[in-house]
């Protein structure tokens, strides 16, 4: 075998899984899988196999409608498909936990240990725009990998926040309707793809891990909100990790019950009998005999290199009528959005107790009920009725506009449509966000994403961010360019390069050649497309598309 495992790892599987070891030792030699998973929020499953390089050889996952294993000589993250976010490169057993939390548009969800949002983004896709999504994480640098993916994959109604579960639970309390907790784990799942979770898992030992789970489902479980279901998972076979969990956390909260995975796709139980609960009094073989019902996917028995997942249920409320945190029930319908907790004009301010202050630049963050009247349903801002009101202290343009103002004025020439995007217009300084509806006072949490980031007004003129042009369809803007896949354009532009008039390659797809397409633009800005997908944004002027995509952003 290729790999050095730890020697009390393997004699901890010996023991466990006594005949079926030598079996689980062999998947070790076998091949890898390698998975990706279609962005529904830009296109369908089928609509992206017409299109998908045949070279991919995609392969249908079986326990998700959009994933696909493909070919490990294939290089799906090099190809202009992957810059326009129409998929995210997933190991395919990490692709469970986001479909056995059966969400639904409009519901409210927290993706609490997100970093760097693998299944933050397949649960936006579920959501398909409709309801919010927190997506947080207590690692400040891996919230950046996470809010750039979320970008990536064009999602409009989520906010990335870098929190400790425990801030989260004292604002989020019975607000959810789904919660995911991926958490961090020993990762003895991830050794044949990354061996240094090897060397990981000999620092960190099995048991710090269990505390920290211990303490963080605790704090996930007061933000569930009755009727609403948790989905625990993690990418560790150990049972400290994973039924043990679960089953101490049945016997802290009985109001939870174990929803029983059915089990398909050669899916394996939980196992009670590994669990220190089975040999205590008949409460806690209870609750251990409980963990039957949730799920094991091992490397031997799957093609994917496993994961575990619990399912938990928080039983409805008995009172009629009861509410949480802003009078949602729990039951997610898309009322929920009309939901709103009502903020104060120019509330603001997510700076908490000096550290917020110094992330914020020392720049108010401002929220106010103005962006909901243009922006949101019932608008009646263009009579003028709702003219906006200006804060004194707000950055201001040159032209005496607003971060809001210049926003507007961008939006009407670049974006008509915009000023009746659900959501709560927000500025950050002179960042401009558009804030998904229904979220209580972010007060004092450390926000990374305030919602989906519009641009940035200029002293002169607003800038449009990446994230805009990611999270828009083609025929949302006014001008577009649309280059093929496989063109040179696509990848001269995805590499920053300026691009020209009578820069038409020879071989452009189908005999069309997409620079000709020009001559119908006007000076100003144009969304980038390839196959019909933004990848970013550039400027027309004088037969000449500036290159407006940031270095971040480029292909390297
Ligand atoms: C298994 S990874 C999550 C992977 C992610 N769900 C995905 O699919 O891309 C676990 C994450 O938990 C985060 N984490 C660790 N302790 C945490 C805590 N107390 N609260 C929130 N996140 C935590 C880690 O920074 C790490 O990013």
């Amino acid at each position: 075998m290729g790999i050095e495992l730890p020697v009390v790892f393997k004699e901890k599987m010996k023991e466990r899984l006594g005949s079926e070891f030598e079996a689980f030792m062999a998947s070790y030699d076998a091949q890898r899988w390698y998975g990706l998973r279609v962005n529904r929020l830009k296109i369908s499953p089928a609509d992206y196999l017409a299109i998908a390089p045949k070279e991919e050889r995609l392969e249908p996952i079986l326990w998700s409608e959009e994933g696909f294993y493909y070919e490990e000589s294939s290089r799906p993250g090099k190809h202009p498909h992957y810059h326009a976010g129409l998929y995210y490169i997933q190991e395919p057993s990490a692709m469970v936990p986001a479909e056995l939390l059966e969400v639904r548009p409009g519901d409210r969800v927290l993706d609490l240990c997100a970093a760097p949002g693998g299944k933050s983004t397949q649960l936006a896709g579920k959501l398909g725009g409709e309801g919010l999504l927190i997506a947080n994480d207590n690692a400040r640098e891996r919230t950046k990998a996470l809010a750039k993916n979320m970008e990536l994959a064009g999602v409009r109604n989520a906010v990335v926040l870098n929190e400790e579960p425990a801030a989260l639970a004292d604002v989020f309390a019975g607000f959810f309707d789904r919660i995911l907790v991926d958490a961090p784990c020993s990762g003895e799942g991830m050794f044949r793809k990354d061996e240094s979770m090897i060397r990981q898992w000999e620092r960190h030992s099995v048991e710090r891990c269990s505390l920290m789970q211990h303490d963080i489902l605790r704090h996930a479980v007061r933000m569930l909100a009755p009727g609403g279901r948790l989905v625990y998972s993690t990418c560790t076979f150990s049972p400290e990790e994973n039924e043990d969990q679960i089953a101490s956390l049945l016997l802290d909260h009985p109001e939870l019950t174990v929803y029983a995975v059915p089990l398909r796709y050669g899916w394996s139980s939980g196992r009670p009998e590994w669990t220190a609960a089975a040999s205590g009094s008949e409460t806690t073989r209870k609750a251990a005999a409980q963990v039957a019902g949730t799920v094991r996917l091992w490397p031997h028995h799957v093609q994917g290199e496993g994961h575990y997942a619990a399912v938990l249920e928080r039983r409805p409320t008995t009172e009629p009528g009861r509410s949480d945190v802003d009078g949602h029930t729990g039951a997610a319908d898309s009322s929920s959005n009309k939901a709103l907790l009502i903020r104060s004009e120019a509330d603001a301010v997510f700076q908490k107790k000096g550290r917020g202050l110094q992330r914020a630049g020392r720049e108010d963050y401002r929220s106010s009920r103005r962006g909901e009247q243009q922006t949101g349903r019932g608008n009646n801002g263009k009579n003028g009725k709702n003219a906006p009101r200006f804060d004194k202290k707000a950055h201001k343009h040159a032209r005496g506009l607003s971060p809001e103002q210049s926003w507007l004025e961008f939006a009407a020439a670049v974006l008509p449509g915009a000023e009746l995007w659900p959501g709560r217009l927000i500025s950050y300084g002179s960042r401009i966000y558009l804030q998904p509806q229904g979220l209580p006072e972010l007060d004092g949490l450390q926000v990374v994403r305030a919602g989906w980031y519009l641009g940035e007004a200029g002293k002169y003129k607003f800038e449009p961010s990446q994230a805009l042009a990611l999270g828009l369809s083609a025929v949302e803007a006014v001008q577009t360019l649309d280059f093929p896949s496989n063109s040179p354009e696509i990848i001269r532009y995805l590499k920053g390069e300026t691009l020209q008039r009578g820069d038409e390659s020879s071989d452009g797809q189908d005999g069309r050649s997409a620079m000709a397409q020009a001559d119908r633009l006007h000076k100003g800005y144009v969304l980038v497309c390839t196959d019909g997908f933004p990848v970013g944004w550039g400027k027309w002027d004088g037969g000449m598309l500036k290159n407006e995509l940031s270095a971040g952003w480029r292909w390297t």
